[in-house]
C-alpha cells in the first residue's frame, strides 16, 4: 500500500534528511519518533504528496506519486490520504459540515453521504451546525479527524494530534484513529512525542538528522 525507497530530503546545510524505507500495508500503523528537529514533520509532508523529495520515490497502491503532474498529484492526494495537522487546518467561520463539504469538493469526491457517518462516528453529530470556533478544542481536532477521514483514505497522517489535548481527549483521538484506520483498512502513520500516544502503537521508526 506505501513504500519508500531512498527518500533524501535538504532544507539546507544544516538541514538534510536521509529517510528510513517504509513498506506499509493496509490495516498497519507507524509511530515516527525522533527529536526536536529531526524531520519527523518533513518526512510526513514527503509521505503527504506535500514535499517533494530531492530524490527518492513515494508509491502509494502503485502510484508513485511525485512522477503525478501537480494537479493530478493534489487530486490523488485529496482522494487517498488524510492528514491530521497539529494545529487544525480547519476554517473557523464555517460550520463543521461546511468544512467537510469542503474536502469532499476539493478531492472531486461523492463522498456527501459518509459526513453524517464520520460526524456520528467521531461523536460530533449534534455539532454539524456548529461553526469552529464555538467548539472545544477536543471537539475542534476531532472535525480536523472528520475531515481527515470523509474520503475515505489509503493512507491517515497525523502530526502531533493529540499535543493539545487532555488525557482523556488524547486516550479518545487515539482510540477514534485506530479504529477508523482499521474499518477503512488505512496505513496510520502517527508523529508524536507525546507519551500517551506511544502506549497506542507498537511499530515504531526513529528519524534522525544527518550532518
Ligand atoms: N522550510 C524550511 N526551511 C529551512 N529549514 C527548515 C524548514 N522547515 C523545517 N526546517 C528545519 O528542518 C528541521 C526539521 O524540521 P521538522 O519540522 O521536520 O522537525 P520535527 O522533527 O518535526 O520537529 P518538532 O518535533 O520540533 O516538530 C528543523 O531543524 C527545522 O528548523
Amino acid at each position: 500500500m506505501l513504500n519508500t525507497h531512498n527518500i533524501y530530503f535538504r532544507y539546507d546545510a544544516e538541514n538534510e534528511f536521509h529517510l528510513p524505507d517504509l513498506s506499509l500495508k493496509g490495516g498497519q500503523n507507524l509511530l515516527i519518533l525522533g527529536q526536536s528537529g529531526s524531520g519527523k514533520t518533513t518526512l510526513l509532508n514527503i509521505l503527504g504528496g506535500l514535499l517533494k523529495p530531492i530524490n527518492g520515490e513515494v508509491i502509494i497502491d502503485n502510484t508513485s506519486i511525485y512522477k503525478l503532474y501537480e494537479s493530478k498529484l493534489d487530486k490523488f492526494r485529496g482522494n487517498n490520504i488524510g492528514i491530521v495537522f497539529q494545529k487544525p487546518h480547519i476554517i473557523t467561520a464555517l460550520t463543521v459540515r461546511e468544512n467537510l463539504q469542503l474536502a469532499a469538493y476539493f478531492a472531486h469526491s461523492q463522498s456527501g453521504d459518509r459526513i453524517d457517518y464520520i460526524l456520528n462516528e467521531l461523536d460530533i453529530g449534534h455539532k454539524a451546525q456548529s461553526k469552529i470556533q464555538h467548539l472545544s478544542e477536543g471537539e475542534a481536532q476531532r472535525v480536523s479527524i472528520a475531515r481527515a477521514l470523509v474520503n475515505s483514505p489509503k493512507i491517515i497522517l497525523a502530526d502531533e494530534p493529540t499535543s493539545s489535548l487532555d488525557d482523556v481527549n488524547s486516550h479518545r483521538v487515539m482510540e477514534l484513529l485506530m479504529e477508523q484506520a482499521g474499518k477503512m483498512d488505512a496505513v496510520l502513520i502517527v508523529v508524536t512525542h507525546d507519551q500517551r500516544v506511544k502506549n497506542h502503537i507498537s511499530n515504531r521508526i526513529t528519524v534522525g538528522v544527518k550532518k
